[in-house]
């Protein structure tokens, strides 16, 4: 951890700008682009898959978000998926949905078979990925799902996946389950559940990361880790004048101010190697 600390500091803003291609879903388009803009990296939000040939010529990493699917869109990421796995571009698959949407369920399977670097979701939706048994509804995680053995069955079905993939499971606590290290992290506040695109944004931060260079896990444990301790400076801010409209606003105002009024933000990293 301290070797990682030490680097911490330097990363955001990102010092290459990295093109980030999203076909993500119609309910945060706006917030994923924006988050990016923020750290200093580059949105191309685009799912016309005539433009796919050029645009992979200049992109630095891919976001593949299942939420708010058409017939359209998933033929636009089974493409995107397969160019990238073809052209070795490294990406992101974010399962939302796959709770209760059974296509996105099917498709979160297909797209597995390109290798994603990151394969993320709320601990519901990696749950029901695995098969297990789940209590979480729509795009939304349950608490039910998130009991002590509940973490540690998956963790357990997480390891038994394909070992070349990382997995990232959010929640209250957050697993990274990996070929060689299995993480729990524990920062964040509840709120940022209460807000809709959190998960979406963070796809979009490692898969910024992972343009910009970052093996998996680095970039799985650093975006995560930022995207936490700013909802928690975030919420420390407000006063009892404040909603939760206000709560993502500044957790979205930390994505560029934490690094540069807190170099040393790492430091407040909870989490542990298992
Ligand atoms: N109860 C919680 N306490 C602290 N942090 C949380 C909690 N729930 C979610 N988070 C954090 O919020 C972010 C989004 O996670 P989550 O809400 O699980 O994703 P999604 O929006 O895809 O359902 C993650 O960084 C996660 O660690
Ligand atoms: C509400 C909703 N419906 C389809 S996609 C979506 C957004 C999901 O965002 P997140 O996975 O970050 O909660
Ligand atoms: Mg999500």
């Amino acid at each position: 951890m301290k070797k990682i600390a030490d680097r911490a500091s330097e990363i955001f803003p990102l010092k290459q700008a990295p093109l980030v291609h999203c076909i993500t879903n119609d309910v945060s388009i706006e917030t994923v682009a924006n988050t990016l803009l923020y750290i200093n990296a580059q949105p191309i939000m685009t799912n016309d898959v005539r433009e796919f040939s050029e645009l992979f010529k200049h992109t630095s990493s891919l976001l593949l978000n299942l939420g708010s699917l058409s017939k359209e869109k998933e033929s636009a990421l089974l493409m995107a998926a397969k160019k990238a796995k073809a052209k070795k571009k490294p990406f992101v698959l974010d399962i939302v949905g796959v709770t209760s949407a059974p296509i996105a369920f099917y498709l979160s399977q297909q797209l597995e078979k390109y290798k994603p670097n990151i394969l993320k979701g709320n601990v519901s939706e990696l749950r029901a990925f695995c098969g297990l048994k789940v209590s979480g509804r729509g795009v939304d995680s349950s608490e039910f799902d998130q009991t002590e053995e509940g973490m540690e069955e998956l963790v357990k079905a997480l390891k038994q996946q394909d070992s070349s993939i990382t997995y990232l499971a959010t929640g209250k606590k957050d697993l990274i389950v990996s070929k060689d290290e299995t993480w729990v992290m524990e920062n964040g506040v509840e709120k940022l559940q209460q807000f809709t695109g959190s998960g979406d944004l963070l796809g979009a931060l490692i898969a910024a990361l992972l343009g910009e260079g970052f093996d998996n896990l680095s970039a799985a444990i650093f975006a995560l880790s930022y995207l936490n301790i700013c909802g928690e400076h975030a919420n420390k801010k407000l006063t009892s004048s404040n909603g939760l409209a206000d709560f993502r606003h500044e957790t979205l105002n930390q994505l560029s101010l934490l690094s540069v009024t807190n170099d040393n933000w790492f430091n407040q990293v909870k989490g542990r190697k298992q």
